[in-house]
């Protein structure tokens, strides 16, 4: 099989998980990270260096022929922060999908670029999945989703059917979202909440049942 060369961007725990999903595609050779605040040369996980920065990657890319890769940052923000670098210092950067393949991916279901679909994550009939999302290991996205650019559900989330996860927007580990909920953009669910009513934008929420606790900026951390 002809193998793409690809690079991933950051080289933290998300970007390990990243990395051992993309050893289980073999349409992919991961050529090393991209990593901004570590030594090129450095040696990560499965023996990958860090092979520069992100104003590295026109040589890079040259190079070693790589034509693309996927932004491993688990913050939503940051990561639409380095996708927007990447593009402006190299526009042919083609983004992949890191999909693991115990993912169980209904063929109706839409996805776009740039995503990561860790292991035992499942997304139902018709759930429609934009960019640069995470769905993390064992989340359950049901039918008929709908999850925004930057989006994030966080291991073990649980969607019932006819859910919208707005833009930016992250699920916290354990949460349960009951069907039919419209979460806003730029809002932040807690670890195990259970969402009964609908979410606006811009707003923290969690406890059982779910209750709005403060308001949130567009970027604000929340790992
Ligand atoms: C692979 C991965 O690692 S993926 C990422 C996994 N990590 C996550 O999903 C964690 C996301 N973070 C959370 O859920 C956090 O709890 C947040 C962001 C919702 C809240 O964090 P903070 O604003 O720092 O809240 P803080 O820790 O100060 O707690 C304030 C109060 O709320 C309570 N509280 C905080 N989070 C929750 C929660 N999720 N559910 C119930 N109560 C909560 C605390 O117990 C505390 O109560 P107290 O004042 O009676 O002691």
């Amino acid at each position: 099989m002809h193998q793409k060369n690809i690079v991933i961007i950051g080289s933290s725990g998300h970007g390990k998980v990243v990395a051992d999903i993309l050893s289980l595609m073999p349409q992919y050779k991961v050529a090393g990270f991209i990593d901004g605040f570590k030594e090129k040369g450095t040696v990560c996980t499965g023996g990958l260096t860090v092979l520069g920065a992100e104003q590295d990657l026109p040589a890079i890319m040259q190079n070693l022929n790589v034509c693309g890769g996927i932004v491993a940052i688990g913050d939503n923000w940051v990561r639409s922060q380095v996708v927007a670098k990447i593009l402006a210092i190299a526009p042919s950067f083609e983004f992949i999908n890191a999909v693991h393949p115990s993912a169980v991916i209904s063929a109706s279901a839409t996805i776009g670029t740039g995503n990561m679909i860790s292991a035992n994550a499942v997304i139902n009939a018709y759930s429609n999945i934009g960019h640069h999302c995470i769905i993390n290991s064992a989340a359950c996205i049901e039918h008929d989703n709908q999850m925004d650019d930057y989006a994030s559900v966080a291991p073990r989330v649980v969607t019932g059917g006819n859910v919208a996860i707005g833009t930016f927007t992250a699920v916290s580990i354990g949460a349960i979202v009951k069907h039919g909920i419209r979460i806003g953009e730029h809002s932040l669910i807690g670890a195990g909440a259970l969402v009964l009513k609908n979410v606006d934008a811009f707003s923290t929420w969690y406890g059982v049942p779910a209750r709005k606790m403060a308001e949130r900026k567009a970027g604000e951390k929340y790992l």
